[in-house]
């Protein structure tokens, strides 16, 4: 809240009671509240002062609070809108996050919920507005440093990834959730960070949950959190993801391999904005902004049924898809060239060049793990490459078997033996009684996924494949042991 003079809020609804307690309950918190009861007053109100925040009930005698929400936006005018939707009503409250509402709230209106939501809409005011010429403050509002710092790592010129970048800035500032969409290694997780750190929440929590990681039986507990004695080893209360992002963006990566039964649990908190931990009777408020992503082909699984349709229409209320890297040849130079200033910033190598020979090589190849793909290459060659240069020999790998190589037999045959390559065994374990058998077999359990992810090139589906392992089951002992990609700082694999 400002401390010079309090926030102006306007509230629009026609039954005055509720009126009332809105009213109260904002004036409570120290801003200064006007009230109308539909939306011929609400103009009449808005024609003649400006407000930080209006909130606006959906159903008012004379029309939709939508239409007020769109008659703001066509106007350009800075106030955030908060719109109250009947309970249960999922497309009004997409209609209305769709139509530039900054949030909305579900009635019964819980007061604890509206000052969240009124102060969050404040908060994402702060940021003044780039100088733009006939741009409004409150349409795109600069987004904060750290956010170009995020946007900045979101490398490519091709129109698909500018558009991207300014999506992200214009999304960032609501509540709407978003949902990307992309092949895999396409960028989907940056895109997500950036959309956290391009708004409000910046400075809160950014909790990324792999959704295929986790165990069935263990789902629940990760998400919602539980209570000391809930289930056989919960020994103290614990928290789950939504807590743990309060305030801030829970990230759902691989959102399409979310269990069924998982995903009427999630509807439900998003449609109530609670969450209740195993084994508690109380349930908890909910303030984090939902940013999904899959690879998937989304509208597919809803057809087969193995993604429910309301909760698709829940989390795809703003849709952000990540190209894949052969829709963006032009972009490979510019992100082979980041990537690799990356790769050595990190091991502490001075940067090779790339020769024209190696990048039409690169341009030759299909990569179909994307940007992904290209770093794991890149990062290979530096860990072979003994010049100031990376070259075609550097880059291929004599022992690749994959057929999408477009170059693969016009490869250089001066290749550094398998040897130079892949770890040297790991010594014989003696066959003394550990003191710390879990953490013995964890170890052990490590070097076996190491090595066969090494062996893969880090390709998760092949290294489970050699291992008798489903992917998911994959995905959780990665994550588990706290093993991490080669390719990325904060990228878990
Ligand atoms: N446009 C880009 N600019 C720079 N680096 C990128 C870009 N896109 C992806 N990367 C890099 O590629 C790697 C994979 O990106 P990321 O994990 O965001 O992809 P993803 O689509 O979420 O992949 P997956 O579906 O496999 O989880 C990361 O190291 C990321 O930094």
């Amino acid at each position: 809240m400002p401390s010079i003079s309090p926030a102006a809020i306007l509230v629009v609804d026609d039954e005055p009671d509720l009126r009332t307690l809105y009213e109260l309950t904002l004036l409570r918190e120290g801003y200064q509240v006007e009230s109308a009861a539909d939306l011929t007053e609400a103009r009449m109100v808005l024609d003649r002062s400006s407000f930080d925040v209006v909130i606006t009930d959906m159903r008012l005698p004379d029309g939709l609070g939508l239409e007020l929400l769109r008659e703001m936006n066509d106007s350009q005018r800075r106030e955030r809108c908060i719109v109250i939707t009947a309970y249960g009503s999922a497309e009004n409250a997409v209609e209305a996050l769709k139509a530039g509402a900054f949030d909305y709230l579900t009635k019964p209106v819980d007061l604890k919920q509206l000052r969240a939501a009124v102060t969050a809409s404040l908060q994402s005011q702060r940021h003044p507005a780039p100088a733009v010429t006939g741009q409004p403050a409150s349409v795109t509002p600069a987004p904060p440093p750290g956010g170009v710092h995020a946007l900045s790592r979101i490398v490519g010129g091709a129109p698909a990834m500018v558009q991207i970048r300014s999506r992200i800035e214009k999304v960032a500032t609501s509540m709407a959730p978003v949902l990307i969409l992309g092949e895999s290694g396409t960028g989907k997780e940056l895109v997500a960070r950036a959309v956290h750190e391009c708004s409000h929440r910046a400075s809160s929590p950014f909790v990324a949950v792999n959704c295929g990681a986790i165990p069935d039986n263990l789902i629940e507990a990760e998400f919602f959190g539980a209570r000391k004695g809930a289930y056989t080893g919960a020994s103290q209360d614990r928290e789950g993801y939504f807590q743990a992002a309060k305030g801030g963006t829970l990230f759902l990566d691989e959102i399409g391999d979310l269990p069924l039964a998982m995903q009427a649990k999630l509807l439900r908190v998003i449609q109530e904005r609670r969450v209740r931990p195993l084994g508690g009777v109380q349930e908890e408020p909910v303030d984090v902004r939902l940013v999904s992503a899959t690879h998937k082909d989304l509208a597919a699984l809803v057809k087969s049924g193995d993604f429910r349709q309301d909760l698709f229409y829940r989390l795809n209320v703003i849709g952000l898809r990540t190209p894949a890297l052969r829709e963006r040849r032009e972009d490979l130079p510019q992100l082979a060239q980041v990537l690799l200033d990356r790769i050595c910033k990190e091991s502490g190598q001075a940067v090779p060049t790339l020769s024209a020979e190696s990048l039409d090589w690169l341009q030759a190849r299909e990569l179909p793990g994307n940007v992904r793909e290209l770093e794991n290459l890149l990062q290979r060659a530096m860990a072979l490459s003994t010049n100031d240069s990376l070259d075609v020999g550097d880059l291929c790998d004599p022992e690749e078997s994959t057929t999408t190589n477009a170059l693969r037999h016009q490869a250089p045959t001066q290749e550094p033996s398998r040897q130079d390559r892949v770890d040297p065994p790991e010594p014989a374990q003696e066959a003394s009684i550990p003191a710390d058998l879990q953490s013995y077999l964890d170890q052990q359990e490590r070097q076996v996924l190491l090595k066969a992810l090494k062996e893969t090139d880090f390709n998760r589906t092949a290294a489970a494949a050699r291992l008798g392992l489903n992917l998911r089951q994959m995905r959780y002992r990665i994550q588990r042991l706290g093993i991490e990609s080669p390719s990325a700082d904060d990228d878990v694999l």
